[in-house]
């Protein structure tokens, strides 16, 4: 409606990754754990299957976290006192975040750790 053109519609969807990465721990969390595994992967050496399923799970926490933040503001912008729904719809968003963050995490340590036992042991 307010983007006219396609390079508009990106700046606009780039300007809301940055706000997730300015406004949200979590999202800075997220990035941080990102950097590190790029790192990991880089030092380690993955297999194209072992990167790509840690790009697809990097990508799950990164669009949970987006959409839970999404949520979150248009919740608040409807209301800004407590209510009973809004406290379960920000949960059940949040409940999103814990569950791919949790797969990234055990997909990390199958990956990871036969690498790191070798290198170490
Ligand atoms: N309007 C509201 N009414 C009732 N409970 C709310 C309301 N707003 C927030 N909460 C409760 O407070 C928690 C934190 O909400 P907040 O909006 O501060 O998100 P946040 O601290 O950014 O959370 P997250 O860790 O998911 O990013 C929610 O999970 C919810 O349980």
């Amino acid at each position: 409606m307010f983007n006219r053109t396609l390079k508009e519609s990106f700046q606009a969807a780039l300007a809301g990754i940055i706000h997730c990465l300015r406004t949200q721990r979590n999202m800075r969390i997220h990035f941080i754990a990102t950097l590190l595994v790029i790192v990991l992967a880089a030092k380690l050496g993955v297999s194209k299957t072992e990167g790509l399923l840690l790009l697809l799970t990097i990508a799950m926490v990164w669009v949970c976290e987006i959409f839970n933040t999404a949520l979150e503001i248009a919740i608040d912008m409807y209301t800004s006192t407590f209510h009973p729904l809004a406290r379960i719809a920000k949960n059940v968003a949040a409940g999103a975040v814990l569950v791919a963050a949790m797969a990234a995490v055990i997909m990390g340590i199958a990956i990871f750790y036969p690498k790191l036992k070798v290198l170490l042991f």
